[in-house]
């Protein structure tokens, strides 16, 4: 066999082999390297004993800076091997040339100044995230052509380096909270640019390339005005208010300026007295995630003595902090405990951040500081939290109590002991410590979920709308075994962008048509639940980010269709004969809660009655035996036919 090996353009060799090791050591070292050559672009740093394959040292240092900031477990977990092939969303080739981090919970910031060691970037997207700050400086990123921002928080000036890229295709800054005017851009390259939904000023500079752009391109931006949009510039905007210079208008402007003044005073007073309480929080949980990577590493809580709120705490007047809302009434503590309380993260779902707090009686509570809400005044808050607090089932998650602020809005909840449903599918499988999840439990945890969102369903009203994030890591398993559903009750609060996104209801086959949610998609997403309780596989909807997982309902339809239904189950149920019986029956109600006819799916109290009526049974007759082979299990046994 003859190999023709093309030398990749950005290689850079520095191997220090020992002349006098002995041959066969250079040898393999050698050989290593080869295989790197050709499974990608090597680049050995010339300063340090790391190889670095894809990228430069440099960039992956700059990389790992920009993750530091984002606290992200997703990327925490993907962006660490030297080679950037196991880099989600980073593109290589031998530099790093592309950056696409798009809706994956995002929060943090990012400094002027990350991209300057990405020098060869060409697109970057990092849109719908929740990351703020000001935009990046673009100077050291010349062979920039898209670049899209959009669904963020990024406030402050448009940068102006952007102007100068002259290979810039598109530009998407849309729904961000950017101020002040529109740069200059007239590039040629400019064929995309959207700037809406910000706080722009100004009028839109006279270029040709900005004017060629329609009116929606600058929507909703309340001060911004001229051509392209319809918005005419008064005297005061832009070159015209410079011109105009009689005393009435000098006179109008000073009297503005004075008001502004005023009215700026008396917004930083009501800000910083708001910003104090905020402040608080992040210092307690916050400052906790910086510092925390090394903590976890080691297993090991942060002591409570490092969290510097204590001094800010005996500073400020208790009023201030609000007050705690206890659902049963009498205050079991109070949000001075939580603030003292060491505190752990857990990670940040669709509605915030969760973190376990525990308190000084030694009592664990979670905490989950919701975020992208709709705008709700105290009142309706408050109100939507009576409503969640009234739902008490066993298999709910209680809530405990909740406070709302300005700038915060919190849930604490009982803390459940055993972790969530996907780590105890997911988890440890192919290691040593992993203890096999067997059929009895794994039908009692669909039982518990589906008398949960039973009661969910009859207890419905107008602010309380089904579950709608209905996934195994929103599914916890308590010391007894039994599942709690946790997040209920929070979907009609939500913004509708983060629910569109993110929540598991509206990625079911009927939204992608009449654009709604209903009770039927949470049978939809239950399906898709018990299938991951069944097949032991992940499923997209919990993990979108996976490219193992799968999308359960089609694959097990495909797996009946196509007559390989031995193969549906995980081997750890298979070893259970005397509950194979049981587990068809609860593929088949999960066929049917999956079909793509909403109207088709059985009703949840339907659901609830046929689970119930599968029998457990009995440990002392279940024979650990291998029935992976069993050709019993044909599509015969599978009365339950999915409309196509
Ligand atoms: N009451 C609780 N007890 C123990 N662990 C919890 C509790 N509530 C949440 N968790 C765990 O905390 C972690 C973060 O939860 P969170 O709800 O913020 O995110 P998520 O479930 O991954 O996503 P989503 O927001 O979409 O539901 C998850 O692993 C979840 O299982």
């Amino acid at each position: 066999m003859m190999l023709l090996v093309h030398s990749p353009p950005f290689v850079h060799f520095q191997c220090q082999v020992g002349k006098n090791k002995a041959n066969i050591m250079g040898f393999s070292k050698i050989f290593i390297l080869l295989v790197l050559v050709l499974h990608n672009y090597i680049v050995v740093a010339q300063d340090g004993p790391e190889i670095t394959i894809g990228f430069t040292e440099g960039e992956r240092y700059a990389l790992l800076a920009l993750k530091d900031g984002f606290h992200n477990a997703f990327l925490d977990e993907s962006w660490q091997s030297f080679d950037c092939i196991n880099w989600y969303g980073v593109k290589c080739n031998g530099r790093v040339v592309g950056l696409t981090l798009d809706s994956l919970d995002i929060v943090g910031e990012i400094k002027l100044d990350a991209l300057f060691n990405l020098t060869a970037l060409s697109t970057m997207s990092l849109r719908n995230n929740s990351i703020f700050g000001q935009l990046m400086d673009f100077s050291k990123n010349p062979d920039l052509t898209r670049l899209d921002l959009s669904g963020n928080k990024f406030d402050g000036l448009i940068s102006p380096s952007l102007v100068n890229l002259v290979l810039l295709e598109s530009l998407q800054l849309q729904e961000n909270r950017l101020t002040g005017p529109i740069p200059w851009f007239d590039q040629s390259s400019l064929k995309e640019f959207n700037v809406s939904n910000n706080n722009l000023t100004g009028p839109i500079p006279n270029t040709s390339k900005l004017q060629s752009f329609s009116s929606s391109s600058y929507d909703h931006n309340s001060f911004l005005c001229g051509p392209p949009t319809s918005t005419k510039c008064g005297p005061t905007s832009g070159d015209d208010a410079s011109s105009n210079k009689s005393p009435v208008n000098s006179t109008l402007l000073i009297i503005n300026i004075l008001g502004l003044f005023i009215l700026l005073v008396l917004l930083m007073l009501l800000y910083r007295k708001n910003k104090q309480l905020n402040q608080k929080f992040n210092e307690k949980f916050e400052k906790k995630n910086v510092t925390q990577e090394d903590d976890e590493e080691q297993g090991h809580e942060i002591p409570s003595s490092v969290v510097p709120s204590r001094v800010s705490q005996a500073t400020m007047p208790k009023q201030d902090l609000g007050k705690l809302v206890f659902v049963d009434g009498e205050p079991e503590f109070e949000l001075g405990d939580l603030m003292t309380a060491s505190a752990q993260s857990l990670g940040t779902g669709n509605f915030g951040n969760t973190y376990s707090a525990r308190l000084d009686d030694g009592r664990n509570v979670i905490v989950k500081r919701l975020r992208d809400l709709k705008p709700l005044s105290r009142d309706e808050f408050m109100n939507h939290m009576k409503i969640i607090a009234a739902q008490k089932h066993p298999n709910l998650v209680p809530l405990l109590a909740y406070f709302y602020s300005n700038d915060e809005k919190l849930l604490v909840h009982k803390f459940i002991m055993s972790g969530n449903l996907f780590n105890r599918l997911h988890g440890g499988r192919g290691t040593g410590d992993r203890i096999p999840f067997r059929w009895g439990p794994r039908l009692a945890v669909a039982r518990g979920v589906a008398r949960a969102i039973e009661y969910l369903h009859n207890n419905l009203n107008t602010t309380l709308v089904p579950h709608g994030n209905l996934k195994s890591s929103n599914v916890l398993i308590d010391e007894n075994n039994m599942a709690l559903v946790s997040d209920y009750g929070l979907t009609s609060i939500i913004s509708n962008t983060v629910s569109v996104h993110r929540m598991v209801s509206f990625k079911s086959p009927e939204f992608l048509i009449s654009k709604k949610v209903s009770k039927k998609s949470d049978v939809w997403s239950y399906g898709s639940l018990v299938m991951e309780l069944l097949t032991g596989r992940v499923s997209v909807l919990s993990v979108p980010q996976d490219n193992k997982a799968v999308d359960l309902c089609s694959w097990v339809h495909r797996a009946v269709r196509e007559e390989w239904t031995a193969e549906i189950f995980d081997l750890e149920l298979m070893v259970q004969r005397s509950a194979i019986h049981g587990m068809l029956k609860l593929l088949q109600l999960a066929v049917r809660c999956c079909d793509k006819v909403p109207e088709k799916r059985p009703d949840m109290s339907e659901v609830v009655k046929e689970v119930e009526s599968i029998k457990v049974p009995n440990i002392d007759s279940e024979s650990e035996e291998d029935l992976s082979l069993d050709r019993s299990l044909t599509d015969d046994s599978m009365s339950a036919t999915p409309s196509r």
